[in-house]
């Protein structure tokens, strides 16, 4: 019997969507006002979801304060406040699209999830756009 239990949190955090081998003509075709170079920014709201057996001695498949936790330390405190683009490594050479940054999530959080537990990871760029990522 899987069960789901899920996390909801958010950080604030600063963009630009662009290439940086690409002209200034081309990524403001491809990235219209996403590419404006002072950058913008969005209240990013994430769903983190683990999947697995219920523990017959806990009665969780993971304390959600473990869970909560490591979205504090790995995800809150890398990413809110930050500009993407330049205070945050993972993006150095990765465009901040919100698809990207939902895997950069998913890879920072897998290696502390139990390998008999499934993770996915909901990022909501703005009330209307979201992405999902489950590894594969
Ligand atoms: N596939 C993707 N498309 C877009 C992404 C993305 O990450 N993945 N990101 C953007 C920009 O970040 C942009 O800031 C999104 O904002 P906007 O288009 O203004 O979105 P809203 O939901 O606020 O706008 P409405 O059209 O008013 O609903 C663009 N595309
Ligand atoms: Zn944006």
């Amino acid at each position: 019997m899987k069960v789901t239990v899920s996390r909801k949190a958010h950080f604030n955090a600063a963009h630009r969507l662009y290439r940086k081998d690409w002209s200034m003509e081309q990524n403001d075709l491809v990235f219209g006002k996403c590419n404006n170079p002072n950058f913008h920014g969005h209240n990013y709201e994430l769903i983190v979801s683990v999947t697995g057996d219920i523990d017959q001695e806990t009665g969780f498949v993971i304390d959600v304060k473990i869970l909560s936790d490591l979205i504090k330390e790995h995800i809150e405190n890398a990413f809110d406040h930050k500009n993407l683009n330049l205070d945050v490594p993972d993006f150095t050479d990765l465009n901040p699209t919100a698809e990207n940054i939902a895997v950069v999530i998913w890879n920072k959080l897998r290696k502390y999830i139990d390998t008999n537990k499934e993770l996915e990871v909901v990022l909501y760029e703005t009330p209307r756009n979201f992405v999902t990522y489950k590894g594969n």
